[in-house]
C-alpha cells in the first residue's frame, strides 16, 4: 500500500448508500501526488459520488478520505475543500456568456487573490500575467477579448478549466471534458490536461476511450461503487470483467 504521506488524495474503505442502495461500496483509490489519473466505468458505477464524497457534497457513512497526505476531508465541508486546493469542473460549461474570455478569467483569480491584492501595489501587473499564462494553457489567447458566447462548445470548456486553474487547485477533478467536442478538440484537450498534470495533480472521469488513450495515464474502472480493474488502459480494457460490464455492452 502507498504510503498516504506522499499522496493528494487517499480514499481507504469508504462506503455511502442512499436510501440503504449502496452507490459507494468499500471504495479504495489512491492518487499519488502529481499524478493524473483516468476514471472509466458504466453509468451508476458510483463516479459522480466518488468526487462528491471528494468535494465534500456528499459525506460518506464509512471510510478515510485523506487529501495531500494529511487533511482529513471528511471534516471540512465544500466551501473549505474549495480553499484547501480541489477544484472541481462539472461537464456543463457555466463560463458568463456576456464577458469576455478575459474577464471570466479575472473573476475567477480575483476569488483566490483577494488577499494578495490588497498586499500588493503590483497586483494588477501580476494579475495580467496570471491571465497570459492561463490564456496560453488554454489556446485563447487569440480570444481574449470575445465575449464568451461566441466561443466554440470545446473552446468554452478550455475557458472553464483555465477558470479552475485560475484557483490554483493542488487536484483538479473533471467531468466529461470532452463531451460533445470535435475530434480534433478532443485531441487538444487530451494534450491540455496533458501539460497541467505537469504542475497539477487530475482525476479525469470520461466515458470517450480514444480521449482517454491520449492521456495516457493509469486507468481506474469502477462498477458498483467499487474498482473492478486498475491499471494501463490496455491491462484495463482487455480485463475480461471490464469487457463484460463496460467496454462491450
Ligand atoms: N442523491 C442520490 N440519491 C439516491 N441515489 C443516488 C444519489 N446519487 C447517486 N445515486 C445512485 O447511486 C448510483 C451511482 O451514481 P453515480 O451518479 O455516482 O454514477 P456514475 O458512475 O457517475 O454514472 P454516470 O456515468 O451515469 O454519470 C446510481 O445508481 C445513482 O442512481
Amino acid at each position: 500500500m502507498t504510503n498516504r504521506a506522499d499522496t493528494i488524495l487517499y480514499l481507504d474503505g469508504v462506503s455511502v448508500a442512499f436510501d440503504g442502495f449502496k452507490a459507494i461500496n468499500n471504495l479504495s483509490l489512491v492518487l499519488k501526488k502529481g499524478e493524473m489519473r483516468a476514471i472509466i466505468g458504466p453509468n451508476g458505477a458510483g463516479k459522480t459520488t466518488m468526487m462528491d464524497i471528494v468535494t465534500g457534497k456528499t459525506r460518506p457513512d464509512d471510510g478515510s478520505v485523506y487529501f495531500d497526505g494529511t487533511v482529513d476531508l471528511t471534516t471540512h465541508d465544500e466551501a473549505e475543500i474549495a480553499i484547501l486546493g480541489i477544484g472541481r469542473k462539472f461537464q456543463k460549461p457555466t463560463v458568463f456568456e456576456s464577458l469576455t474570455v478575459e474577464d471570466n478569467l479575472a473573476l475567477a483569480l480575483s476569488g483566490s487573490r483577494r488577499v494578495f491584492d490588497k498586499l500588493f501595489r503590483k497586483a494588477g501587473t501580476e494579475k495580467d500575467r496570471r491571465i497570459r499564462e492561463i490564456l496560453e494553457t488554454i489556446r485563447l489567447t487569440h480570444r481574449r477579448d470575445w465575449l464568451a458566447a461566441r466561443l466554440s462548445h470545446g473552446q468554452k470548456q478550455w475557458l472553464e478549466i483555465g477558470m479552475l486553474l485560475g484557483q490554483d487547485p493542488k487536484l483538479l477533478l473533471v467531468d466529461e471534458p470532452v463531451a460533445g467536442m470535435t475530434d480534433a478538440e478532443t485531441e487538444e484537450t487530451a494534450r491540455l490536461l496533458r501539460e497541467i498534470s505537469a504542475s497539477h495533480s487530475v482525476i479525469v472521469v470520461e466515458h470517450d476511450m480514444h480521449f482517454v488513450r491520449e492521456l495516457g495515464v493509469k486507468v481506474t474502472c469502477l462498477h458498483e461503487g467499487s474498482v473492478l480493474s486498475e491499471g494501463s488502459l490496455d491491462h484495463v480494457s482487455s480485463d475480461p470483467r471490464v469487457v463484460e460490464v463496460y467496454l462491450g455492452r
